[in-house]
């Protein structure tokens, strides 16, 4: 007998607009912030496309540094793919001319930038990673956008970089948009997390998760392993007892999987569980960590709260922490909330053992 089709979930049918709109009247955003999640929206529709051509794209392999001389490297040191390069000014074309933003920054430019005097100006300031898990790109595994919004402080007549300096606890929206299989997008305005994913034949974004979830307890964990002789004591003894599984102190045994695309990582935790670790390590030991405070760790660490989960560095709730600089690095460790407070106990009992 054939297997019958399960009829569509009611939530199939509310796309990203009715929700925004439903959102406003609830009082959850104001028209301007509305818009502002629109259009960058829109920009991840774009970036989808070109993702999906691939190689049939000409996207694909590094970018070439200006006047054609070599790799084009950006402000973090590293080497820029022409994807890097092409999500960056999708977003940036899309943003400049919306009306809602004061400002803003992108971890493939050096400083932020204010809204010309020419331009309609809002009050918001966006912060983004265009494309993340760039190492991905070329083997067509998983990528995404990652972004974060903030509020402009008031009386400010041109936006710098010292203006986005502000802990994540004061982000008004944050999401990803994940290329994957399917492209979904992920989103918070601090009224829980909610997932769209794209309807590739109408073109828009549909609701197909409201208030995510992320279960307290988890047997996951996402760690790049091959680092483990540079990190520091604690972060050593977490991860042996981990290993242990059943026969260790945690009792009981634990999957592991590393995906290398934060977006790929926390997307799978938000849906299952997990915890993602990147922690501090010897490697580079005047970096304090590999990933991004204000549009990797701070958006992912809203969108993981906000779905009952936790996020810190090791120590610090991470929404809690106060920026020095635009492009500064932190240890990461969200996903499930007894997962990460566990890690975050044999850091804090190392600290106090050793002081
Ligand atoms: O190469 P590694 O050490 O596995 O690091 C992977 C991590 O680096 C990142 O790719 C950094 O992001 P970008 O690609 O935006 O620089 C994360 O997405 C990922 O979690
Ligand atoms: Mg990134
Ligand atoms: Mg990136």
């Amino acid at each position: 007998m054939p297997h019958a089709v399960s009829p569509a979930p009611d939530s199939t049918h509310r796309s990203l607009t009715r929700f925004l709109i439903e959102e406003q009247r609830a009082g959850h955003l104001n028209p301007e912030l509305r818009l502002l999640i629109e259009v960058v929206a829109r920009a991840c529709k774009r970036i989808s496309v070109a993702v999906g051509k691939g190689a049939l794209g000409g996207v694909l392999g590094d970018a070439v540094a200006a006047g054609g001389d070599g790799a084009s490297i950006n402000v973090q040191g590293e080497a820029q793919k022409k994807l890097d390069v092409l999500s960056n000014e999708i977003l940036l074309e899309a943003n400049a001319w919306g009306g809602h933003l004061a400002g803003l920054a992108s971890e493939e430019m050096d400083h932020s930038q204010p809204i010309p005097d020419a331009y309609p100006r809002g009050n918001y300031l966006l912060l983004f990673d265009p494309l993340d898990g760039s190492s991905n790109i070329d083997v067509n595994v998983s990528v995404g956008t990652i972004f974060s919004v903030l509020r402009c402080p008031e009386g400010v007549a041109e936006v710098g970089d010292q203006h986005f300096l502000q802990a994540g606890r004061e982000q008004v929206a944050a999401g990803y948009c994940i290329y994957g299989p399917s492209t979904m997008l992920v989103l918070t305005l601090g009224h829980g997390t909610h997932a769209f994913t794209l309807d590739r034949e109408q073109g828009s974004f549909v609701l197909t998760q409201r208030a995510m979830r992320i279960p307290e307890e988890t047997r996951e964990f996402a760690i790049n392993m091959s680092n483990q002789r540079h990190w520091e004591t604690p972060m050593q003894d977490y991860v042996r007892d981990l290993l242990a599984g059943s026969e260790g102190p945690r009792g009981k045994d634990f999957n592991m999987r590393w995906i290398a695309s934060m977006v790929a990582d926390v997307h799978r935790l938000l849906t299952r569980g997990g915890i993602f670790i990147y922690p501090w390590d010897r490697k580079d030991p005047g970096k304090a960590g590999k990933l991004r405070l204000m549009y990797e760790a701070n958006p992912m660490s809203m969108l993981v709260e906000q779905a009952g989960g936790a996020a810190t560095d090791g120590r610090e709730r991470l929404l809690d922490v106060l920026p020095g600089q635009l492009h500064q690095r932190v240890p990461v460790f969200l996903g499930s909330k007894r997962e990460v407070e566990e890690a975050t106990r044999y850091h804090v009992t190392h600290d106090s053992a050793t002081k």
